[in-house]
């Protein structure tokens, strides 16, 4: 039996900002797969005209005249609501909206939560990727981060927060500010096309839209991550590690109300290892009564044994650390950590 490809859901990834314009060109460069919808939202009319590879939107003509938002999002709020009109119109025929942003100024921080507002409205689910800005930007963009963040994971159905001061233990010293904001780009991409993988392809343990909308549905924390495994003895490493990215705050799991684990293999994996692996993310959640929805695919051309991607919600907000000092894993030193998403990976390309 082969995998199938199916043609159901339209996932539509939208960058909102400067930050948001630049990680979707990436990422549209990135991306193999062509149902895939990328656009990008700004205040900004030259920022915009940097993605070239991808749809725009200029939002709130009327009050910015397309000079930004001047890192206030009360603007963006505004310009936003002002175009409201265009983006129904943007976000019309999706199932799924994946939102990457750079929060700390004012269109990411504004207008993203408007846009999940508008979605939700029209029954779309949403996902959210957003950066943090480096602490020496000053308090006032981490305030303004802080807020927006607290409202975007208020709003959206599961949040994501990769922070900017991890790029710089993560990576080595002497990496050039935009290649460490690609690497950053790459991580999103790395998630997002696990997703896409796991929700265009049939698998032979199958997660469809459904179960997807369902976890995706529940109240509470998310996380998020994907992790490789060399071969079958570890897959249950690849599991830890996909909540081990450096870039991010470490992810707790303990108690999530659902959680999606998807193996994608390049062959079949055996039964103890599969096995094992659910092990491991029983002892993670450690709730009974946790929605676990597996889903397993065989992908020939991957380069590595598998790929491991999880997504659990509902984790009580207590349970996550928002450890700002977090204990950071040079990326250089995070063994089995996927570092380059899955497309250049198969085309044996480096990204940096
Ligand atoms: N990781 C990453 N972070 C970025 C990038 N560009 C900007 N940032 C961060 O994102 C924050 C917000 O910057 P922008 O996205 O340019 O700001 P904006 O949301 O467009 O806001 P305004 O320009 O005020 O309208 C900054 O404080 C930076 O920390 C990028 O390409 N990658």
């Amino acid at each position: 039996m082969e995998n199938v490809q199916t043609s159901q859901i339209n996932i539509h990834v939208i960058g909102v900002g400067g930050c948001g314009g630049n990680a979707v060109t990436n990422m549209a460069s990135l991306c193999s797969h062509e149902r895939i919808r990328f656009s990008s939202i700004n205040t900004d009319i030259a920022a915009l005209h940097r993605c070239h590879n991808h749809e725009v939107v200029l939002i709130g003509e009327g009050t910015t005249k397309g000079f930004g938002a001047g890192a206030d999002p009360e603007v963006a709020r505004r310009a936003a609501s002002q175009s409201e009109a265009a983006l129904q119109v943007l976000i019309e025929g999706a199932d799924l909206i994946i939102i990457v942003a750079g929060l700390g100024g004012g269109t990411g921080s504004g207008a993203s939560p408007v846009l999940i507002d508008l979605a939700k409205e029209n029954e779309i689910d949403v996902m959210c990727f957003v950066t943090l800005p480096f602490k020496t930007e000053g308090g006032l963009r981490v305030d303004i981060a802080e807020h927006a963040l607290a409202e975007i994971r208020s709003k959206a159905n599961a949040t994501l927060v990769m922070s900017n001061d991890s790029l710089i233990s993560a990576l080595d010293e002497t990496v050039g500010l935009l290649s460490a904001f690609r690497h950053c780009d790459a991580q999103i991409h790395s998630i997002v096309e696990a997703i896409i993988v796991m929700l265009t392809n049939t698998g032979y343990i199958n997660v469809d839209i459904n179960d997807f909308s369902h976890i995706l549905s529940l109240e509470g924390d998310t996380a998020l991550g994907v992790g490789i495994a060399e071969d079958d003895s570890s897959l249950s490493s690849a599991l830890k590690h996909a909540l081990e990215n450096p870039l991010v705050d470490k992810q707790n799991i303990m108690g999530a109300q659902g959680v999606i684990a998807q193996l994608t293999c390049r062959e079949e994996p055996s039964l103890a290892m599969y096995e094992e692996m659910l092990a491991t993310l029983q002892l993670l959640v450690d709730g009974p009564q946790t929605l676990i929805i597996t889903g397993v695919t065989l992908s020939p051309e991957l380069p590595h044994f598998g790929e491991v991607l999880i997504i659990a919600t509902g984790v009580p907000v207590e349970k996550q650390q928002f450890d700002q000092e977090k204990n950071v894993i040079p990326m250089k030193h995070a063994s089995g950590y996927l570092e380059i998403p899955t497309y250049l990976r198969l085309r044996g390309k480096e990204l940096l």
